[in-house]
C-alpha cells in the first residue's frame, strides 16, 4: 500500500514537472543537475538522461560560471533566494525564440528565480532554479524602448535639414545661457540667414527653395565644430551657439561659410543654383538677465548685415 502510495505521488510529480510552463531545474553543490523538467528538454533538445549528474557549465559553457556561483551562493549559504530579472541579465539558458521570424528577438529573455532546496536536517544540498520565459514581455518593453528612442529623436531634428529643431535648440540654448551666467565663458551667437529667400521660391518654386535651405544646412553642419550647436531656427534662418568661443574667431568663421556659400551651386530639377547668406553675431554679456536679450542682439546684428547690402557678417557691438 505504502509503495503504491509513494508511485503515485512520483507519478504526479512527474506529470507536474512535465506539464509546467516554466523551466525547473535542480542543481547540487558542485552545479551537477539533478533534475530537469519538460520544458528544459523541450527548450534545449536535452531530455533529462543526457544532462542527469553533468555539470551545467560543461554542458552550456555559455553560462557565466563567475556571475551564476555568485549569485547562487546567497541561496546555498544563507538559504535565502535570489532573483534575476531579464533586464538585469537577458537569460541564463540560451535558447531560441519561438515567435515568428518577423520577432525582434532572437532567444528567450528569461526571469530567474533561484532558492535554496534544505533537507531534513535544514541543510541546503541542492537549489531549484525556476526559468520563466518572459519574452513577450521583454518584446513589448523593448519596442516601446525603441519608439521612445525614435520619437525624442524626431522631436529634436528638423526634418528638412536634420539639425535640430527651434524647439529643442532653445532648451540647449537656455541651459547654455545658464551656465555661461556661472563661468561668464567668452560664447558666441550667430544668426544666419538666406538672402532674398522670397525671390528664389517666386522665380523656381517652394521645392527649389527647400533644396537651397537643406544645403545651407549641410555646409553649416561641415564648417562648425561638434560642439556647437546648430539649428534651423524658422524657414531660411539658423541659428548657431558656439559655447567657449570669442567672437573674433566666430566673425573669421562666419566669413568663411559666407564665402563658402557663395561658391555653392545646389541642384535642384537640373538647374543649378546660387545663393547668398547674411550673418548676425553676438557674444554672451555678463549682463543679460534673459537668453532672448542675447538672441534679440545677435538678430538685430543680423538686421544690420541685410542693410548693409546682403551677403554680410555683422558683428554686435
Ligand atoms: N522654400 C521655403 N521657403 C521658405 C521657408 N520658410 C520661409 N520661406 C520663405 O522665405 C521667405 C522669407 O521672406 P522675407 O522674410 O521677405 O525675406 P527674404 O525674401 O529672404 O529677404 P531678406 O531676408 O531680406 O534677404 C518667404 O517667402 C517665405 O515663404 C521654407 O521652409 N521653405
Amino acid at each position: 500500500m505504502a509503495i503504491d502510495s509513494s508511485l503515485a505521488e512520483m507519478h504526479w510529480k512527474h506529470d507536474l514537472l512535465g506539464s509546467i510552463e516554466v523551466g525547473i531545474v535542480v542543481l547540487d553543490k558542485k552545479y551537477n543537475v539533478q533534475v530537469w523538467n519538460q520544458f528544459m528538454e523541450n527548450h534545449s533538445n536535452i531530455v533529462p538522461g543526457m544532462i542527469q549528474d553533468k555539470c551545467v557549465f560543461d554542458v552550456f559553457p555559455d553560462i557565466d560560471k563567475d556571475w551564476f556561483m555568485r549569485k547562487a551562493e546567497p541561496a546555498f549559504t544563507l538559504k535565502s533566494p535570489v532573483f534575476v530579472i531579464w533586464e538585469q541579465r537577458p537569460y541564463l539558458f540560451k535558447f531560441d525564440c519561438n515567435r515568428p521570424i518577423t520577432s525582434p528577438v532572437s532567444h528567450m529573455y528569461q526571469n530567474i528565480t533561484i532558492f535554496p532546496l534544505a533537507s531534513l536536517s535544514g541543510a541546503v544540498e541542492q537549489i531549484c532554479i525556476i526559468i520563466y520565459d518572459a519574452t513577450n514581455e521583454a518584446i513589448n518593453r523593448l519596442g516601446v524602448q525603441e519608439l521612445n528612442a525614435q520619437i525624442e529623436e524626431i522631436s529634436r531634428i528638423d526634418t528638412l535639414t536634420t539639425l535640430l529643431n527651434r524647439r529643442y535648440w532653445l532648451e540647449q540654448f537656455d541651459l547654455e545661457f545658464k551656465r555661461e551666467k556661472r563661468t561668464e565663458n567668452p560664447s558666441s551667437l550667430m544668426i544666419l540667414d538666406i538672402d532674398n529667400m522670397k525671390g528664389i521660391n517666386d522665380t523656381y518654386g517652394y521645392p527649389a527653395g527647400d533644396t537651397i535651405i537643406n544645403g545651407l544646412g549641410k555646409v553649416i553642419e561641415k564648417a562648425t565644430r561638434e560642439t556647437d550647436v546648430c539649428c534651423r531656427y524658422e524657414g531660411q534662418k539658423f541659428a548657431v551657439l558656439m559655447p567657449d568661443t570669442p567672437v573674433a574667431n566666430v566673425e573669421f568663421l562666419a566669413q568663411r561659410i559666407r564665402r563658402l556659400v557663395e561658391k555653392f551651386t545646389v541642384v535642384h530639377d537640373q538647374i543649378n543654383l546660387n545663393f547668398t547668406i547674411s550673418i548676425g553675431i553676438a557674444g554672451f554679456i555678463p549682463t543679460y538677465t534673459e537668453c532672448s536679450q542675447w538672441f534679440k542682439v545677435a538678430d538685430n546684428a543680423l538686421r544690420q548685415a541685410k542693410e548693409a547690402g546682403r551677403n554680410n557678417v555683422f558683428v554686435a557691438e
